[in-house]
Order: C-alpha cells, then structure tokens, then sequence
C-alpha cells in the first residue's frame, strides 16, 4: 500500500504541473480522508496558504461525500459548501482504485458553482433547456423544436412524426416555416392544405427562442385547439380569396369552349409583348379579368396595374394632368383603359401620343362598344384595333354553364361562409336557354342572390328558388325578403347602392362619396368591406 503510495506521489510529482494549471480544483485523498494532494486552483478556493497533507477533508467541505464512494465504488457528484468560506461548489467525488479493484484514495474535482453553470450552459445549453420549458409551460399546443445551428430536431412530441407523414410536402414546408421564423425573427402562422388531402389543413405557429437577444432555435407548435378543421379550411379559404383579390391567374378564366380557348391562347402570346391590345365582348364577359391576367402573366405582373374610364377622360377639363397622373402612378405597370363612350378628338390625340410615349407602361384597352372607323381619328383607330382578342358573349357558350355555375358558387361560399354544394341540374338547364345580356357579371350576381337567400339548411339550389331572383342585367335594385337577416339584408343594400352610385359617377370615387353623403375615406372602406374593386378611378 505504502508502494502504491509512493508511486502516485512520483506520478503527482511529475503531474503536478499539469494538474496545477488545471482550471479547476484537483484534490486527493486517501481511503482514510486524509488529503494527499491539493492544486492550485484548490488552494485559492479553500483559501489555504498553510500546510494541508494529511488534514481530514471533513475540514474543508461542510458534508464530505465520500463514505458512498469508498463502500459502492462509484462515483457522486454533488453540490458542496466550503466550510471556510461558505463558497458553493461542484464537487466530483471520483474512486481511485487499484488494479485488483481495491480503493486506494479518492479523486476529487471541484469547480465554483458560477463557471460550473457557465461551462454547463456551454457545453449543454442550459438556458436553451429553460428557454423551451419557458415556452412549453406557455402552451399545451403541440410542438417540437429546431436548432438553429444544424436543424436537428432537438425536441419531437410524436404527434409530429403523424404530421409529417401527412404528405411528402409536409416534412419540407415545416422545415422551411421554422427557417423563415428563424430569418425573420418573427412568429409566423400558416396554414397548410395537401390538395389530395383535404381534411388535411392544419396551421403551424412557428416561434423563433431568443434568449438574451441570441437565437437559439424555434419551436413550432400545432394549433389544434383553437381552429377546428372546418374553421382551419374557412382559414385556408380566405387566403386563398384573399390571393385571387389581389391578382387574377390564367387559371381563374373558367371555360373550355373553343373561343375562350383561343382568347386564353392569345392572352398568353400577347402578354410577351409590348403592343397595346384591345379586348373585345359584351359587358361582363371578363374583359376587365382577362386584362389583369395579362398583365400577371407579363413581366410587368410585380408593377401596377390601373384602370380608366373613358368617360372619366371625356369628362376632364384637363385631360394633360390626368394623363400625367397615369404616367407617374402607373410606372412599369398596366394601364387598362375602358372605351365606354366616344371620346372627342383632340383627347383621343393626346391619348394617342400618351400610348406613343409611355416607354414601360403598357395599354389595354376593352369595350363592349361596337367600335367604328366614323367616330375615331384614323391613326387612334389604327392603333387600337391592331391586335384585337375577343371573349365571346355566355349565351354562345353554354356548355361552359356547369362549369362557371360550380366555380361561382364555391367562390361565393367562400365569401359568405355558406355551404351550398350545388345548383340543381334543371336550374342549369334553364339558365342555359337564358340570353345573359350581363354575361358571366350577370350570372354572378343571379347566383349571389340565391346564396345570400339561403340559410344554413340549404344545400343546393332547386328550381323553386328562383322565383326570389328575376334574370335583371344589374340586379342592384334591392327586393325585401324576409329569409335575410336584418343585418344580411342592410349589408346587400349597402353593397348595391355603393355599386350603383359608383356606376352613376363613372367609377370616380370623390363624386360618388358625395352623391351617397359619405367621406372619400369612409367610401374606401365601404369598398373593401364589400369586395368592390377599387382599381377604377
Ligand atoms: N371566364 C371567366 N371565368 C370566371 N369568372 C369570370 C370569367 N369572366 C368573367 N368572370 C367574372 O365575371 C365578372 C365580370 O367580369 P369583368 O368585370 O372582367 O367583365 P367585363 O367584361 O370587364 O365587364 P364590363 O364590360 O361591364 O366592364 C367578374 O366578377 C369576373 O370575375
């Protein structure tokens, strides 16, 4: 025993330099307690200038822990206090055994508990772990979290494997909600939908973890207790409104006749160039649409697209700053100008050269005028009728009736959260000998008007309904009926008068809010409140 003694003296000997420089407090003791070896950094934490070998360690820590070690060999680790100081400490209690197993002394490890906590949140991000159990204790969502660093999913409540088997996108959409939250540092909340799964909405609150102004990961929860799945699609609906609001597609030109084909067709050439275009068909045929698809769809989609009257310019005294105007705002942009009525000659010059000199922004025109040489100067005619597309009237494309009738509805389900799955086969065949003189605009607001009567019970729409709605073009005028609630009843009035004085003024906001009494601003928000487009001038 006195050999192996002798041995680890000659080791320590050798070692002491090291273990001195060691950062933290090394001591030894032997089976009996009895101090062999203190460094440094040990000294300095017991405050102990004087000779310490063979004094007891009972003498430095208030409750030594080394009976455990001697009788079971293993080691402890604990929280300790100097009995000299009251210092706190982290005291590792190891045994020192010899090659046969028997206990030869014990090592001791001592770290300060302040950088014992600093190493430790280091090495283990300690304050990450407080950080999530923060946000956790916060919440009963369900969640997981990411690290910022590796992406690696440090906590997974098994929920999330489910979701992520909901579809092959899942996995990489999560993963990219938790990158974008992490950039922006912002919470943000989606939704997302599997076109093949359709009671597959679920939304996803990602929530960056800083802790001190440090990002530290995200944590992503599954809102499953606020929205139930019907609210999660209405969620999901809305988004999907709110997108078609701003901006028309290719797509959302409903139709599969052969003259709306073309009109699709030709849309997509003309959209490549620079040229003005007319569009051409009866009102409400989508001539207004079709102009914004092109603008989508061309390179100026990201730039502003503006709509003018040409009664609007008919009417101005000072056609010149107008002009400039549209210049200035629509920069880069579209602007789409509506031939609703003749325009005197000398304006349609300045329009002309507007045309000639608007370097970047390109012109639309449509109507639903049958235009002729007599009433325009040569060279504006010319101009205009260059490259021409016609939308053909609904009455000439009837086959497309269930299709327009079935996206219609489900359009205006979205809009008023009603849950009509159908209009009846019969309806449709009626509508189908109908001649339409609005057009699709018609056949809109003809089926707004069934779904606005309908209450929660109504699943489809059968011929008996009808008789509430007669076929009028504009069908603004507001008819009593008792199945609206009150409140319905005073928003659709409010609807169709706002449209109907906006018609009445040509579309110009100032003139309108004054005819209806009301502020510019407050008929602003009257218009978005009801969907109206606000793009006309
Ligand atoms: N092919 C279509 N598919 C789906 N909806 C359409 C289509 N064409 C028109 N619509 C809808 O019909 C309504 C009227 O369309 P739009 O205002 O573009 O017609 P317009 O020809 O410009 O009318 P007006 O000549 O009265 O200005 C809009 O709500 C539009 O969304």
């Amino acid at each position: 025993m006195q050999g192996v003694m002798k041995i680890t003296a000659n080791i320590l000997d050798r070692s002491d330099h090291l273990f001195h420089n060691l950062p933290i407090g090394l001591i030894l003791i032997n089976k009996n307690d009895k101090i062999n070896y203190m460094n440094q950094v040990a000294h300095e934490m017991f405050d102990f200038d004087g000779e310490i070998l063979n004094t007891s360690i009972d003498a430095l820590f208030e409750n030594a822990s080394t009976t455990d070690v001697k009788q079971l060999h293993h080691h402890i680790e604990t929280h300790d206090t100097i009995s000299r100081n009251g210092k706190q400490v982290i005291t590792r209690y190891s045994p020192y055994l010899s090659e046969q197993g028997e206990l030869l002394g014990i090592i001791i490890l001592i770290e300060p508990l302040t950088t014992f906590h600093e190493r430790v949140s280091h090495l283990t991000d300690i304050d990450l772990f407080q950080g999530i159990l923060q946000e956790l204790l916060n919440s009963h969502a369900r969640f997981r979290v990411v690290l910022v660093d590796h992406s690696e999913w440090l906590i997974s409540e098994h929920w999330w494997d489910e979701i992520l088997n909901v579809s092959p996108y899942a996995d990489k959409w999560v993963h990219k909600l938790a990158k974008t939250a992490m950039e922006t540092r912002r919470v943000i909340k989606e939704i997302f939908q599997d076109d093949n799964i359709m009671s597959n909405h679920m939304e996803i609150i990602s929530k960056p973890i800083q802790i001190n102004g440090k990002l530290i990961g995200c944590m992503q929860f599954l809102n499953t207790g606020r929205l139930n799945e019907s609210e999660q699609e209405l969620e999901f609906a809305k988004k999907i409104i709110r997108k078609l609001e701003k901006t028309y597609q290719i797509d959302d030109i409903i139709g599969e006749s052969p003259a709306i084909n073309i009109a699709r067709e030709q849309a997509k050439l003309y959209a490549r160039m620079e040229t003005p275009i007319l569009i051409r068909g009866e009102k409400g045929t989508g001539k207004y649409m079709l102009a914004r698809v092109i603008h989508s769809l061309s390179e100026k989609y990201s730039y502003p697209f503006l709509r003018c009257n040409f009664s609007t310019l008919a009417a101005l005294n000072d056609l010149d700053t107008k002009l400039e105007y549209l210049l200035r705002s629509g920069r880069n942009g579209t602007v789409y100008f509506y031939i609703n009525e003749k325009l005197p000659n000398d304006k349609q010059m300045k329009l002309l050269e507007f045309v000639n000199n608007s370097q970047g922004i390109r012109v639309i025109f449509g109507t639903s005028l049958a235009l002729t040489s007599e009433y325009w100067d040569h060279s504006f005619y010319d101009l205009i009728q260059r490259y021409q597309i016609t939308l053909p009237a609904l009455k000439d494309r009837k086959d497309d009736m269930y299709l327009l009738v079935d996206t219609l509805l489900a359009k205006l389900n979205r809009q008023y959260h009603t849950t009509i799955s159908k209009v009846d086969s019969k309806v449709i065949e009626y509508w189908q000998q109908c001649d339409w003189p609005g057009n699709i605009a018609q056949l809109e607001n003809t089926l707004e008007n069934l779904v606005l009567q309908s209450d929660i019970f109504t699943n489809d729409i059968s011929k008996n309904q009808l008789k509430n709605v007669d076929l009028k073009e504009n069908n603004h005028e507001h008819t009593a009926n008792s199945n609206l609630t009150l409140q319905t009843a005073i928003d659709q009035f409010e609807k169709n008068h706002i449209m109907l004085a906006l018609q009445q003024n040509a579309f110009n906001k100032t003139k309108t809010a004054k005819s209806l009494g009301v502020s510019v601003r407050n008929l602003y928000y009257k218009m978005d409140k009801y969907k109206i487009e606000r793009g006309a001038p």
